[in-house]
């Protein structure tokens, strides 16, 4: 049987220091954050990418706190030992740092998540700095920030060249001192998230960012092929979840049409001194 322990804030720091590996997935469901929680993970993530792959969008500019709020409760409900860490939305922290605080304590108050993650490097530090002085564990998220889709043009790989690559080091040391104990590396050459990585001293959580980081995270759906939309590069597909389940609800299909289920089985009897009475 596997040892539970409740991970935690210290758990990441601690990871760090030992150069243990750090494990995050998302989650947005009740059902699937048991599941997860229970395979031994870290931590889950219930990220705003859940207005993609739960809601249907085709980026993360929709979702709202009443989303977020909404996933985060049923999320940790689910969850006994994992750390959640709620994403704070687009325009929910980015308008000013009264939001971003007011806001990060409605992912702790009403969802029950025990760290808030935010979007960006230098210009989001007041806002981190202002969470973590109410008590809220922040996580950082630099490189291929979502919310700044517009911005960048497309879902694209960044910090490629000298001057993005040096920036984004800046961004790192930045955010590690006002106050995040971790920060999430997307879609950034491997070689610059290791640098990054040896140059602060708190946790590194990839996607798509290499083996150099101190932790992985992927979209749950992704890595296990039920989600067809698109196949970042960085996923791996450690399943193929959605082609079964295509079988199974067309065998359920054939079934009902045919009338071989339910079978006796699944049928609640009747007494037949009852049925005798009835006909
Ligand atoms: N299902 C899912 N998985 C994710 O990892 C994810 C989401 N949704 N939604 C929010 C963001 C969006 N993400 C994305 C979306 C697309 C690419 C993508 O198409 N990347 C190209 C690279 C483009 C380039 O070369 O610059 C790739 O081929 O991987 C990457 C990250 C990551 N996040
Ligand atoms: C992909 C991870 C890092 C994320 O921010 C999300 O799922 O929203
Ligand atoms: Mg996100």
């Amino acid at each position: 049987m596997r040892i539970r322990v409740k991970k935690s804030v210290l758990t990441f720091r601690n990871a760090k220091q030992k150069n243990e590996r750090l494990t995050m997935l998302t989650a947005y469901d009740y059902s699937t954050a048991k599941l997860i929680d229970a395979s031994g993970i870290d931590s889950v993530l219930v990220g705003d990418s859940l207005g993609m792959v739960m809601l249907g969008y085709e980026d993360t500019l929709s979702v709202t706190m009443e989303d977020m709020i909404h996933h985060t409760k049923a999320v940790s409900r689910g969850v006994k030992d994992a750390l959640v860490v709620s994403d704070l939305p687009f325009m929910s922290y980015q308008t000013s740092v009264y939001d971003a605080v007011t806001n990060a304590g409605r992912l702790i108050k009403e969802g029950r998540a025990q760290a808030v993650k935010l979007e960006g490097g230098i210009e989001v530090c007041p806002q981190i700095k202002a969470i973590v002085e109410a008590s809220i564990p922040v996580m950082a998220h630099l490189g291929l920030t979502p919310q700044s889709v517009n911005a960048f043009g497309g879902f694209k790989v960044q910090g490629k060249d000298e001057e993005a690559a040096r920036s984004l080091i800046e961004q790192a040391k930045a955010v590690e001192a006002a106050g995040a104990f971790a920060v999430v590396l997307e879609c950034i050459p491997a070689k610059l998230a290791e640098l990054i990585t040896q140059s602060i001293s708190i946790p590194t959580i990839g996607i798509g960012a290499g083996n150099g980081c101190d932790g992985q995270v992927l979209v749950y759906q992704d890595m296990l092929g039920l989600y067809s939309d698109f196949t970042p590069k960085f996923v791996k597909r450690y399943a193929e979840i959605g082609p079964q389940m295509e079988k199974a609800i067309e065998k359920y299909i054939s079934e009902v049409k045919s009338g071989a289920f339910p079978a006796a089985e699944h049928t609640f009897a009747l007494s037949d001194a009852v049925i005798e009475k009835l006909y």
